[in-house]
């Protein structure tokens, strides 16, 4: 391939993986109804989100995985590819804040999607018509994560908050052993109900996430009880068969009762759903 194919190439890869990110972020945040969580039809437990500031939020991320895309383009996982990534993702950070007026709406997704578009690249790059899977993803990324950023700098989040006071899977441990939860959870949800209308399907792979993940914004704003109330009702869900069974909506307007009332938010299973449909936007496209 000639040099200024090669380079036209790598746009196009990046340009369509950069929309895809961006097209997963708004689809996860305009599906419908979600506990807690903002939607097209209201903010759940959120003062000062709305769905407006969320798609802001999500446009204003395209250069910033187009970036990341590009920067993994013929990379293998490496200390100085995390720590190119890692500066990206902090630029992404900054240019949310700005978009939203300062309100944190896509942190866990900027990290998880980041990573998997990075780790989409570089097997892109490298496999020229072999079959690359979701997995194969999930695995590069997750080396990427293990990496030691050697500029991170030292922040007191709310993630490390949480991490000081349980022992929790986070967004950080998530990555770095290769999103489990996507990989075990997630993606095989989508199979499994995979006859179901897509809103259906969406619906139920967040529950399904609801009901295993360690979300620290629930665990940041209530504690490891509300936790496993939250885990414990979405499984019941699940267990009866999801929502394309209109009996389990009454469960469903229960866990939002509940959630309401707690005033919590599963911010983190909202940005592994997003990270889910982006993995699934690629395996189709790329038919991997
Ligand atoms: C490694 C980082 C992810 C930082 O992690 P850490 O845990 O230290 O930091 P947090 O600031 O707490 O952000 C983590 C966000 O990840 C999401 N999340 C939570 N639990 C999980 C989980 N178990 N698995 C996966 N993801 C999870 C979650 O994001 C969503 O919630 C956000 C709203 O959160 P917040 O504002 O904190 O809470 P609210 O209650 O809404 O606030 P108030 O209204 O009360 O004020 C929302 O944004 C969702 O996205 C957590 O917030 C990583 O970010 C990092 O190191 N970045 C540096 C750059 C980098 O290295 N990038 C690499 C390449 S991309
Ligand atoms: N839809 C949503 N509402 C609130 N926080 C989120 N974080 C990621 N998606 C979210």
């Amino acid at each position: 391939m000639k040099v200024a194919e090669l380079v036209s190439s790598k746009i196009l890869i990046a340009d369509t993986l950069s929309q895809f990110a961006v097209q997963a972020l708004l689809e996860e945040a305009q599906l419908t109804p979600k506990p807690g969580l903002v939607d097209s039809v209201g903010n759940g437990s959120h003062n000062d989100l709305n769905i407006g500031l969320m798609e802001k939020s999500a446009v204003s991320l395209k250069s910033s995985f187009f970036e990341m895309a590009m920067a993994a383009f013929g990379q293998q996982p490496s200390q100085q590819l995390r720590e190119r990534l890692a500066a990206i993702g902090r630029y992404g950070e900054q240019t949310m804040l700005e978009a939203t007026g300062n309100v944190n709406t896509h942190k866990g997704a900027i990290w998880a999607i980041g990573l998997l578009c990075g780790a989409a690249a570089s097997l892109l790059s490298v496999a020229a018509g072999q079959v690359v899977t979701a997995g194969q993803i999930m695995d590069t990324a997750g080396k990427i994560a293990a990496f030691n950023d050697r500029y991170m700098p030292l922040q007191y989040t709310k993630g490390s908050k949480v991490r000081n006071k349980y022992s929790v899977r986070s967004a950080r441990e998530e990555a770095i052993e290769g999103f489990p939860s996507l990989r075990n959870l997630a993606l095989p949800a989508w199979a499994k109900y995979c006859n179901e209308p897509e809103h259906i399907i969406r619906l139920n792979v967040l529950l399904t996430l609801m009901a295993s993940v360690d979300d620290t914004c629930i665990l940041h704003r209530s504690n490891m009880d509300v936790l496993r109330a939250v885990k414990q009702q979405a499984a019941l869900i699940i267990r009866n068969g999801g929502l394309g069974h209109a009996e389990n909506w009454i469960l469903y307007l229960k866990l939002d009762e509940y959630i309401t009332a707690k005033w919590i938010s599963p911010g983190g299973s909202a940005d592994l759903l997003s990270a889910g449909i982006f993995l699934q936007k690629i395996t189709q496209h790329f038919k991997i």
